[in-house]
C-alpha cells in the first residue's frame, strides 16, 4: 500500500493506493461525522462494486443511500446531477451525510459538485475505479458538469477528505478505458517529469500488460506529481494550469464530436500531440521529440491524430476554454521534451498543427 499526501493545510488529505482497499472500510468510517453515507455510482460500476462496498460499510454500522446514475460522459449534465439531489432529499440526507463517489471521472466530478452545493457543502470521499480517475480526476478537487457549449463549464473547487485508489478495480476496466487513463499518466511526464517520461517509454509494455508493480508505481508517481502541483496552486492561479496540457484541443474534440464519442483521455492524447506539433512549429521540440511522444501514445493504445473538425470549428470551440483571458486563448506548450509552460499560439501555428495533426479518419477510429 502506498500513500500520497496532498498538502492543503487544514484541507489536506491522503490518496491511498493499493489492492483490496474497497474492503478496508475503516479508513472511510474513521472520517464519517455520522453513521450515514450516500454512495453515488453508475450502472456499470454498481453491477461490479456497489454491493460489496455497501455490505462492508453496513457491517461497520453505516446506513447507506445508494444512488445509481447512467454511465457515460453524455450524462455529465444538470439533469443527472439533479438525480443525486433527488436521491439525497428523498432519503433526507443531512449536512453531515458523507457523499462517496464510486466510479470514474464523470461520477467523481458530479458527486464532488453535488457535495459542494448540497446544503452548501457536505463531506466527500473519492473511490476512483478507473485509471484516469485514480491518476487525475479524483485528486485536486476540480468538480463539474458539462454544458452543450463547453466541457466542465459549471463546477467548483471542492476537495475530498480521502481518495482510495483500489488497483484491483482496474482488473475489470475495458482496454479502451485503461488506455484513456494512460494519456493522463503520460501527461505528467510531458509537463515537467522527464525521468518519468523515460520510465514510461521503457515500461509501456509492462503497463499495457497491467503488471501490478508497474501500475502501482505509475499511479503513485502520477498522484505525487498532481499533489505537488495542486498543493502549490489549488485554485489554478498559475502552475496548476499546466495540468491542462492537451486539454484545450482535447476539450474542443470532445465537445465538437459530442460528449462520449471519444473518451476524455483519448481526446487529451490527440490534444497533446497537437500541442506537441505546435511546439515543434515554434522550434521548441525536435522532430525526434515529436516522434517519441507519438510512439509512446501509440504504444499506449491511444489516438495520435485528431478529428478533422476544421480550423474555424476548433478556433470557435477553443475560444470557450476556461483559460481564455481577455479573449486570448492560453495553451500549454512544450518548451522542450519534459517541460511545459502556458503561452499563446498564433493562428498560423495553430493552423499548421491542425493541418499536420488531423485526419478525416480519426473521428471514426474510436467508435466502439
Ligand atoms: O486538475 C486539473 O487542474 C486538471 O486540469 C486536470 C485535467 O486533466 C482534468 O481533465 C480537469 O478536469 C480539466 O479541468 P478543466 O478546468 O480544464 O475543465
Amino acid at each position: 500500500m502506498r500513500t500520497v499526501k496532498l498538502d492543503l493545510g487544514p484541507d489536506s488529505y491522503d490518496i491511498v493506493i493499493g489492492r483490496g482497499l474497497l474492503a478496508q472500510v475503516e479508513r472511510m468510517t474513521a472520517l464519517l461525522p455520522q453513521k450515514r453515507a450516500a454512495i453515488v455510482t453508475n450502472t456499470t460500476v454498481a453491477a461490479l462494486y456497489l454491493a460489496p462496498l455497501q455490505k462492508a460499510l453496513e457491517a461497520a454500522g453505516v446506513q447507506i443511500i445508494p444512488i445509481v446514475l447512467p454511465d457515460g460522459e453524455q450524462y455529465k449534465t444538470w439533469e443527472t446531477l439533479n438525480l443525486i439531489f433527488d436521491g439525497l432529499l428523498t432519503a433526507r440526507a443531512e449536512r453531515k451525510t458523507t457523499l462517496i463517489a464510486l466510479g470514474g471521472g464523470v461520477v467523481g466530478d458530479m458527486t464532488g459538485f453535488a457535495a459542494a452545493v448540497y446544503q452548501r457543502g457536505v463531506p466527500f470521499i473519492q473511490i476512483p475505479t478507473t485509471l484516469l480517475a485514480q491518476v487525475d480526476s479524483s485528486v485536486g478537487g476540480k468538480t463539474a458538469i458539462n454544458h452543450p457549449l463547453g466541457k466542465n463549464m459549471i463546477g467548483s473547487f471542492y476537495q475530498p477528505q480521502l481518495v482510495l485508489a483500489d488497483l484491483a478495480s482496474l482488473d475489470t476496466l475495458p482496454d479502451r478505458e485503461y488506455s484513456a487513463g494512460l494519456a493522463e499518466v503520460i501527461k505528467y511526464g510531458l509537463i515537467d517529469d522527464l525521468p518519468f517520461l523515460e520510465w514510461l517509454e521503457a515500461n509501456i509494455e509492462r503497463l499495457m500488460g497491467r503488471d501490478t508493480d508497474a501500475l502501482a508505481y505509475a499511479v503513485e508517481r502520477s498522484c505525487q506529481n498532481k499533489a505537488r502541483i495542486v498543493g502549490e496552486d489549488e485554485k489554478e492561479h498559475g502552475v496548476r494550469a499546466l495540468l491542462n496540457l492537451g486539454h484545450t484541443f482535447g476539450h474542443a474534440i470532445e465537445t465538437g464530436l459530442g460528449y462520449g464519442a471519444w473518451l476524455h483521455g483519448e481526446a487529451v492524447a490527440a490534444g497533446m500531440v497537437l500541442a506537441a506539433r505546435a511546439s515543434y512549429e515554434l522550434g521548441q521540440i525536435t522532430d525526434a521529440d515529436l516522434a517519441r511522444i507519438i510512439k509512446l501514445l501509440d504504444a499506449a493504445g491511444l489516438p495520435t491524430m485528431a478529428p478533422a473538425l476544421g480550423y474555424e470549428r476548433y478556433a470557435a470551440l477553443m475560444a470557450q476554454d476556461k483559460k481564455v483571458d481577455a479573449g486570448q486563448i492560453k495553451f500549454i506548450i512544450m518548451r522542450k521534451l519534459g517541460e511545459s509552460y502556458m503561452g499563446t499560439l498564433s493562428p498560423e501555428v495553430i493552423a499548421a498543427a491542425l493541418q499536420a495533426g488531423c485526419s478525416d479518419d480519426a473521428a471514426a477510429s474510436r467508435v466502439a
